[in-house]
């Protein structure tokens, strides 16, 4: 029964097509990721006319003093109100006899200046804010979402029309003011939007591999949120030259300048004698402003159809600041000073607690003591809940936000974890241990090619060039088992299978040399046939390297297969801990017995070697499947 499901992961895990082999929507996909957002923009009929006309207007009010037949504020009365194609006046003369298309083009400069300096003002100030109040959230969350309330009930227009009683007409300062009022709509939208993707599991493992939550930031935060980021800048500088023109027509702009806004006033007031006037400037702001609303629906659809930048809506999994579990975990009593001890990982008395809603707290990790040797395979077995991840969690600073660490030391090569500085912790995290999570492709950020995820923790953590880490990670690839490491390292995460997902995982968390990998049930998520595979690659890769690794599991053919060591987790404690051997020929504990017997079809205790030799043999008949 199992074989079309097998055959259907082998065939997801086969390179994707090349062109020409009838299968071109994968193709297709990906030539479009290729393609940069502009050039996919401008490929669109209404993006590339909105593009062109918001181009023509910027161009034209810059050059405008070089390109209008007369300067701006030139007056020949002779010629006042003459109607448009007059000769020498293409669209006429305002009632001052003043030709419009100058004014009209010199106008476009302060619109534009005014418009762009709210944009930047606002996105700056709402991006900056916003990232650091969702990411860190705290005490700077609360203040800053206190202001940006407060700024939010504020009517602007009023706070305007206020602004220019106290400092009179100024067009730079009321755009600036306006910049100030909007920034809350872009801090609340970065806002909201880190918080979701904070709690992504590939957030999680850029945290464990390493990189500093700046980085993270920059590099996984920034670039999910900057597609709503674009669309809504967009709509605001449509919205910013409206508001300006509303402002210059109710009379409260600098007449002394032209604008838009201020010849809609001045052509308003001579309605009657010239009708003709009210058009030029109703036309330009209304095709400027139609502009960018089209354009940030373009941009909108664009990135919405291109699934590279998608979010996944969905929360993984409560994920934890880094800091704030070393917050916690700090508050144990320790030193960052290595102490003498023979063990790479040792774990001693290790509880783990969350508060229940009543007030008291649950315990879900009970004095747990485990160690693991350089180059030893110590493999966590238990039943589903027994503890097994919340253990590793704590090893890698992982666990949710509200968890606590009320007891235990975690010792490093004798380096206290609880006592170490964020930066001392990105140090070891990635470089000493490296983690391969359960679920594959929600550890891959969506937005960023494969290749890009595998070389950039080489950079920044090994100090590699830009080429010799894409070297490294190809034949990180191909050691892994990718048949076509070129194509695999330019995919997208959705673009290969989890099979392959779970090798790029496996080939990022070897890639900076870790004396100490956890893996936490990393084949639990995929195909039997792969699972074989998979394991296959572990097996060799700790042996190649030496490395330690801690496999969390509930399968004892996969202990007997890899792990040196066991310890068997009950309800949150160590119940047992021995040699694979041992344990396999004199289980100890009855739960031991049990789950031994469950998974070994129970009977009387065998020899070890027939033990192992019986998993060894269901793992090599999953292979075969
Ligand atoms: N955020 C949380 N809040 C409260 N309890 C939690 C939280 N996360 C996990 N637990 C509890 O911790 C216990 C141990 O969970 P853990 O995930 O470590 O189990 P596990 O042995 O790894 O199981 P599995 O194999 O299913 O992953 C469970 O009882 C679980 O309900």
């Amino acid at each position: 029964m199992k074989q079309p499901k097998s055959r259907l992961q082998a065939s997801s895990e086969a390179p994707l097509p090349t062109k020409g082999s009838g299968e071109k929507q994968p193709k297709s996909a990906s030539a479009r990721a290729k393609q940069g957002l502009v050039r996919r923009v401008l490929s669109d009929p209404l993006g590339a006319i909105a593009v062109t006309i918001i181009s023509l207007i910027v161009v034209a009010s810059i050059f405008a003093q070089a390109i209008a037949p007369f300067a701006a504020d030139f007056v020949n009365i002779s010629v006042a109100n003459v109607p448009p194609l007059t000769p020498g006046h293409l669209l006429g003369a305002d009632s001052s006899g003043r030709d419009v298309l100058s004014r009209l083009l010199v106008a476009g400069q302060l619109t534009l200046i005014g418009a762009a300096l709210t944009v930047v003002i606002a996105v700056s100030l709402g991006v900056i804010v916003g990232l650091i109040a969702g990411y860190f959230g705290g005490i700077f969350d609360t203040v800053s979402n206190w202001i940006a309330e407060l700024l939010m009930v504020l009517p602007s227009k009023i706070v305007l029309v206020a602004l220019f009683a106290v400092v009179g007409p100024n067009t730079i300062m009321t755009m600036a003011v306006l910049g100030v009022m909007v920034a809350p709509g872009f801090f609340r939208l970065v806002r909201s939007l880190v918080i979701s993707v904070k709690n992504e599991l590939y957030v999680d493992a850029a945290r464990v591999s390493g990189l500093s939550d700046a980085a993270i930031i920059g590099r996984h935060v920034l670039m999910t949120v900057r597609a709503p980021i674009v669309i809504q800048a967009s709509f605001v500088a449509g919205i910013a030259v409206v508001i300006q023109a509303g402002l210059e027509f109710i009379g409260l702009g600098d007449p002394s300048t032209p604008t838009w806004g201020g010849m809609l006033q001045e052509a308003f007031l001579a309605l009657y004698k010239a009708p003709t006037l009210i058009i030029w400037p109703g036309v330009i702001i209304g095709l400027f402003v139609g502009s960018f609303i089209l354009l940030g629906n373009v941009v909108r659809d664009t990135l919405e159809g291109g699934s590279s930048a998608k979010v996944s809506g969905k929360a993984v999994r409560a994920a934890k600041a880094a800091q704030r579990s070393l917050k916690k975990t700090i508050t144990l009593e320790g030193t960052a000073k290595p102490v003498d001890s023979p063990a790479l990982l040792n774990v001693s008395d290790l509880q783990v607690v969350y508060p229940n809603a009543d007030g008291t707290t649950k315990t879900v990790v009970h004095d747990v003591s485990l160690s693991v040797a350089k180059g030893e395979v110590l493999g966590l077995v238990g039943e589903s809940g027994s503890g097994k991840t919340q253990t590793a969690f704590a090893i890698l600073g992982l666990l949710p936000q509200e968890a606590m660490i009320s007891q235990g030391h975690m010792l490093v090569h004798g380096q206290n974890l609880a006592a170490l500085t964020v930066k001392e912790r990105n140090a070891l995290l990635g470089r000493k241990i490296a983690y391969i999570p359960q679920e594959p492709m929600s550890n891959l950020d969506p937005a960023f090619r494969v290749g890009y995820q595998l070389v950039e923790p080489m950079r920044s953590l090994l100090g590699l060039s830009r080429s010799a880490a894409r070297a490294e990670a190809l034949a990180l690839l191909k050691r892994v088992g990718i048949n076509d490491p070129e194509r695999t390292f330019n995919s997208y995460p959705h673009q290969i299978s989890g099979g392959m997902a779970q090798r790029v995982l496996i080939a990022g968390a070897i890639s900076c040399n870790p004396e100490l990998l956890i893996a936490d049930e990393p084949t639990t998520a995929l195909d039997v046939t792969v699972q074989a595979e998979i394991l296959d690659i572990l097996r060799g890769l700790q042996k190649e390297r030496g490395m330690a690794m801690i496999l969390v599991t509930h399968n004892f053919g996969v202990v007997a297969d890899l792990c040196d060591r066991v310890a068997v987790m009950q309800l949150g404690r160590i119940v047992e801990q021995n040699t694979s051997q041992e344990l396999f020929s004199a289980p100890q504990h009855s739960y031991t017995k049990m789950l031994l017997g469950s998974t070994l079809e129970g009977g009387p205790a065998r020899p070890a070697w027939q033990h192992k030799q019986d998993a060894v043999r269901q793992m090599e008949e999953v292979s075969n499947v």
